[in-house]
């Protein structure tokens, strides 16, 4: 019984191959004798023309294999190890030569190596066991075949960390269909993660990420060259044409760099930044996740405009000052209580107000100066704010201050950065109301939908797989663009935010600095002093 059940087994398996283009179903059998001759004349036939059309649809890979078969043949192995010493060669003089072309010439031969090795072989099996190839029954009085539409690849486009291939779709395929079908693709074709991302019509473009490039702790940017004098901040025009015109650009670049502040690097290598000006910043991620880290980079970035005067930071920290109170120097105002948070909402609401009725009908958005600097309104944990406190009184103070402050804060220039471990309504009743939003590691899988958008988790999102061991990585939105991208945000040390905090202090009116350094052991001498340093 066993080795006949394994039998069929075996037949199913050869059956469902998705190497068949045209599985027969047959419908009677054949009555009709042949001769032996004839039979095996007929079988000889057919094994020739599969092989033919085997080769035709691995040509590239093919062509390769025999013509290295050959020249082995011909030459023999020393001339094989003479060849790769030639090209070895010739590619190093090229690359000292002219490197962005001796890298693009390498990026597409390798490109060209795994789409014939890798992505051809498996594609048609890939596809039918997807249910991405389509298969239409077709009657020919005798039996039933299958006609079969396979997926074309267009393009590959190949680095050490990730392919892109773009796939021109098939009639009647969505998207949504091929990006249900990322895990199963990913486990084909062998690669850590497969994101499915839209063009506007006809094509996707799947990456297959081989390599995680997040795994090392990311190093913050360098500030120094966006930073800029103080009480050069605010601009009187006729000074533009004058001397102080630099200084003129060096805050034109601060105001700018408040919709980019550096948060930590893209998984293409790219930077990742996040706007601060004009919007409000939600950060998710389960405990461990690294929501710190993404505050700190973003404290951190805004350092150069606090110090100029540009920005204030009012920070809440409910958790008595465990994250936040290190920076304490650099902030405005601090709270670590739930009244005296609640104070601090409260006067933060009529300053939006008051902004909002000088400002209305003059612009759309506020410019921060140094008169009438950004509010940047900073709270950790904001689920203790809205679903942990048990004081009514406070909670109704709290419950009616957020939402203003959210709904109505961005343009007069009153914005909110929080973050948060649950983000779900009922904990987060005012999750819309941030357009910016980050999505750590999570603890549920549905939790990246809640964050960034349903579909989010589908399109790549995959927030619950990100690895304990990699925290301040997580996914965002870009540009309006639905396609999640994959994020780390730079590792700030206690050394780190020390040095930031005694930077960026903001200067107290009048210029004096408050003198921090018995607590933070720097030296005096290596410090700008916020007056005296100029754009
Ligand atoms: N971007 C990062 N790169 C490397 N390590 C990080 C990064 N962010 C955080 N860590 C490490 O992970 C640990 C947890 O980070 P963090 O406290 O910021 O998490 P959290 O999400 O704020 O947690 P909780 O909600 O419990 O406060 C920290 O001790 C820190 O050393």
């Amino acid at each position: 019984m066993v080795p006949c059940a394994r039998k069929q087994v075996v037949f199913v398996m050869s059956r469902i191959s998705g190497d068949k283009a045209s599985p027969r179903i047959p419908t009677r059998n054949d009555k009709m004798r042949v001769p032996l001759w004839m039979l095996l004349l007929a079988v000889a036939g057919k094994g020739l023309w599969l092989v033919v059309r085997w080769g035709f649809r691995h040509r590239v890979a093919v062509a390769v294999v025999v013509g290295l078969l050959l020249f082995v043949h011909r030459f023999g192995p020393l001339g094989l190890a003479a060849l790769a010493g030639g090209l070895f060669l010739v590619t190093v003089v090229w690359s000292r030569l002219h490197p962005r072309s001796c890298a693009w010439a390498g990026r597409w031969l390798w490109g060209r190596t795994r789409l014939a090795f890798i992505y051809r072989w498996r594609w048609r099996a890939a596809m039918v066991h997807t249910d991405l190839a389509i298969r239409m029954p077709m009657s020919t009085g005798d039996q039933v075949t299958f006609d079969e539409y396979f997926p074309r690849i267009r393009t590959i486009r190949s680095t050490r960390a990730v392919d892109t291939l773009r796939v021109e779709l098939l009639p009647g395929q969505t998207p949504e269909q091929w990006a249900g079908q990322g895990e199963a693709l990913r486990h084909v074709f062998r690669a850590r993660r497969c994101q499915v991302q839209a063009e506007t019509f006809r094509f996707v473009r799947l990456h297959f990420h081989r390599r995680d490039t997040l795994t090392r702790p990311v190093t913050p940017a360098d500030l120094d060259s966006t930073d800029a004098g103080p009480g050069d901040a605010d601009p009187d025009p006729a000074d533009v044409d004058s001397d102080r015109a630099p200084v003129h650009a060096a805050y034109a670049r601060l105001v700018a760099g408040l919709s980019a502040v550096p948060v930590g690097r893209c998984e293409d290598g790219s930077a990742w930044t996040l706007p601060v000006r004009g919007t409000h910043v939600l950060v998710a991620g389960a405990t461990g996740a690294g929501k710190g880290s993404v505050l700190w980079s973003l404290l951190r970035g805004l350092g150069p405009a606090v110090r100029a005067g540009l920005v204030e930071l009012w920070v809440c920290d409910p958790k008595g000052g465990m994250e936040l109170a290190f920076g304490r120097a650099m902030f405005s105002r601090f709270a670590t209580t739930t009244d005296t948070i609640a104070d601090l909402l409260d006067d933060a609401v009529p300053v939006m107000q008051d902004r909002t009725a000088r400002l209305s009908g003059v612009t759309r958005l506020h410019t921060p100066t140094v008169g009438e600097p950004l509010i940047v309104l900073v709270v950790d944990e904001i689920a203790s704010l809205t679903a942990y406190v048990t004081d009514r009184e406070l909670k109704k103070r709290i419950g009616a201050a957020l939402p203003l402050l959210l709904s109505q804060g961005r343009a007069p220039g009153v914005v909110v950065l929080a973050a948060v471990q649950d983000p779900r309504k009922e904990v987060l009743p005012f999750r819309d109301l941030f357009p910016v939003r980050v999505a750590l590691r999570m603890t549920e899988p549905d939790q990246a939908d809640l964050v960034l958008g349903s579909g989010a988790r589908d399109r790549g999102a995959r927030a619950e797989e990100i690895p304990l061991s990699l925290p301040g990585v997580g996914y965002v939105l870009r540009d309006g663009n639905p396609d999640p991208i994959r994020v780390r945000a730079a590792f700030i040390d206690d050394d780190e935010i020390t040095r930031t905090v005694h930077t960026y202090r903001p200067a107290a009116p009048g210029g004096w600095v408050p003198d921090l350094d018995a607590f933070t052991g720097h030296d005096p001498d290596d410090v700008p002093d916020r007056l005296d340093d100029a754009a």
